[in-house]
């Protein structure tokens, strides 16, 4: 698991570090410059952006150190009466040049602004940044980005490698921030606001079945999708939840033939209440917003199993917001809207998507998994878990209802809900990523994939 920290949580243990900020600052700049001699690759020229904070400070001993091994450094002070006066003055004693504009370059370091930076960069720096066509290594996170969202207000700078300090801060996980290095300078922090479960993890957690189990100890997941309208719909959630895990699947509503004839596996009824018994329900992929959608929604929230609420069932809540009396509430509830559905329940996501999902986490007493590029993941408890994809080619219709499907299953099989979103959001972007391998997908490539995928977590599982 990598956890990330707020800017907040650094600058807590920054001040509880038990050296000084003058010895922190050298040991970021050190590894700055050992960051910076490596995409050099025996290139010699190194232009330094540099603001005033201590960002420009890192930059500005990371140029000193860069010099001390031969670099030929120049830097642009964006405040030149508030640069750092300490590093600044070692990079002029080994030979530091200041300029008013950067010659030509074989790198340049972003030491603009860091973790105290508010909006996007101003216009002075963008028209440093404009000119820039070597590699950018930006100091501590790309400036322009904020440290605790990734949200980008304005312009920014787009790194080709970001090296940080002491700790990963949400940004590297929620935005680009090109090939992300971390350098221990010493810091110690305690429980994460933003984690982020490695592929070896999400291996560990998926369900295997063992010497004694069958097709019911694995759990059965109910899916109640799809409609005359949206029979894909309930193809695509039933199949990730066949292929998911090795559980049974029970199918229950108007898609029956549809989903019977493409997944033999699966027993398929016209009603939930004709279903029989499951350990978890997947609700709502192209179910429709009609009575007969209400009528289902209720009833899985009344089973007393976890349930999985996608899609129409999201908008469904959102427009009748006592349905949720229906549930039992010691079962788990995982919602999974994109932006415009979390907007129905919860109000705009805005920039602060991590903030977004946890109050609506807290709110619904439900795991929220809340859909993009980066994928977050908040539990009630308030743990907070982020999957990156690989690629956007799940960027497609229909590919939601697979991720539904593959958290019905985990849910069936008894994972606790957090990590079933978080193990199924892992996996559908792999997919996504082995299927397309650079090209345009449908859903249902992405589906076949799935098996793939979840192959490729599991070999990374260490051998006991
Ligand atoms: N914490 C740690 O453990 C360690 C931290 N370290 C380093 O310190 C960095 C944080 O340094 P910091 O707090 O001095 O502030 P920093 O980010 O350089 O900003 C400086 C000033 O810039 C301004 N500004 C704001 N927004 C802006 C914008 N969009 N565009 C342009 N300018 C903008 C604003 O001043 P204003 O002009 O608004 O008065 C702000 O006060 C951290 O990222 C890491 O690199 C390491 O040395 C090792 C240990
Ligand atoms: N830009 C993107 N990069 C990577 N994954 C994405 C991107 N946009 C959407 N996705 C993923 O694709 C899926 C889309 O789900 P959804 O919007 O519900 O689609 P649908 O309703 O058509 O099934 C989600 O898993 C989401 O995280
Ligand atoms: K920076």
């Amino acid at each position: 698991m990598r956890g990330m920290w707020t800017a907040a949580e650094v600058r807590a243990a920054e001040e509880r570090a038990p050296v000084a900020e003058s010895v922190l600052m050298r040991r970021a700049a050190f590894g700055t410059a050992t960051v910076a001699l490596s995409m050099l690759d025996g290139r010699r020229r190194v232009g330094l952006l540099v603001g005033a904070g201590n960002n420009g400070g890192d930059a500005l001993w990371a140029g000193y150190f860069l010099r001390r091994r031969g670099v030929r450094v120049y830097a642009v002070l964006l405040a030149p009466e508030r640069a750092h006066r300490a590093g600044l003055a070692a990079f002029r004693r080994a030979g530091g040049r200041v300029v008013d504009l950067l010659p030509e370059v074989d790198l340049v370091v972003d030491g603009i602004v860091g973790l105290s930076g508010r909006g996007g960069l101003r216009p002075d720096a963008v028209a440093h940044v404009e000119r820039v066509t070597a590699p950018i290594l930006a100091v501590d996170l790309p400036s322009g980005l904020d440290a605790d969202t990734g949200a980008a207000s304005g312009r920014h700078v787009r790194a080709a490698v970001t090296v940080t300090f002491g700790c990963l801060k949400p940004v590297h996980a929620l935005a680009d921030c090109g090939d992300v290095r971390l350098v221990d300078i010493g810091l110690s922090v305690d429980s994460p606001y933003l984690s982020e479960l490695t592929s070896a993890e999400i291996g560990a957690l998926w369900p295997v079945p063992g010497r004694s189990s069958d097709k019911y100890t694995q759990g059965v997941t109910g899916v109640a999708a799809g409609s005359s309208v949206y029979p894909g719909a309930a193809v695509l959630a039933t199949g990730a939840a066949v292929l998911g895990t090795s559980g049974m699947v029970r199918y229950a509503g108007a898609a029956a033939e549809a989903v019977r004839a493409r997944w033999p596996e699966a027993i398929c009824t016209g009603s939930i209440t004709d279903a029989g018994r499951v350990q978890a329900w997947v609700v709502g992929p192209g179910l429709g917003t009609g009575s007969s959608a209400e009528a289902a929604l209720r009833t899985v929230l009344e089973a007393g199993v976890p349930v999985c609420v996608d899609a129409d069932a999201i908008t469904l809540l959102a427009t009748n917001p006592s349905l949720s009396d229906a549930r039992d509430p010691a079962t788990p509830l995982v919602l999974t809207p994109h932006d415009r559905e979390f907007a129905r329940l919860a109000g705009a996501v805005g920039d602060d998507r991590v903030g977004a999902a946890r109050r609506a986490a807290a709110r619904f007493d439900a795991v929220v998994l809340l859909k993009g590029h980066a994928t977050v993941i908040a539990a009630p408890d308030g743990r907070t878990l982020v999957n990156r994809a690989g690629s956007s080619w799940a960027a497609t219709a229909g590919s939601g209802d697979v991720l539904s499907g593959l958290i019905g299953a985990l849910l069936a099989s008894g994972t606790d809900p957090l990590l079933a979103a978080a193990g199924a959001a892992h996996v559908h972007t792999l997919a996504a990523d082995l299927a397309a391998s650079g090209a345009p997908i449908p859903a249902s490539s992405l589906l076949a994939a799935v098996p793939d995928a979840v192959r490729t977590v599991r070999a990374l599982v260490p051998s006991e």
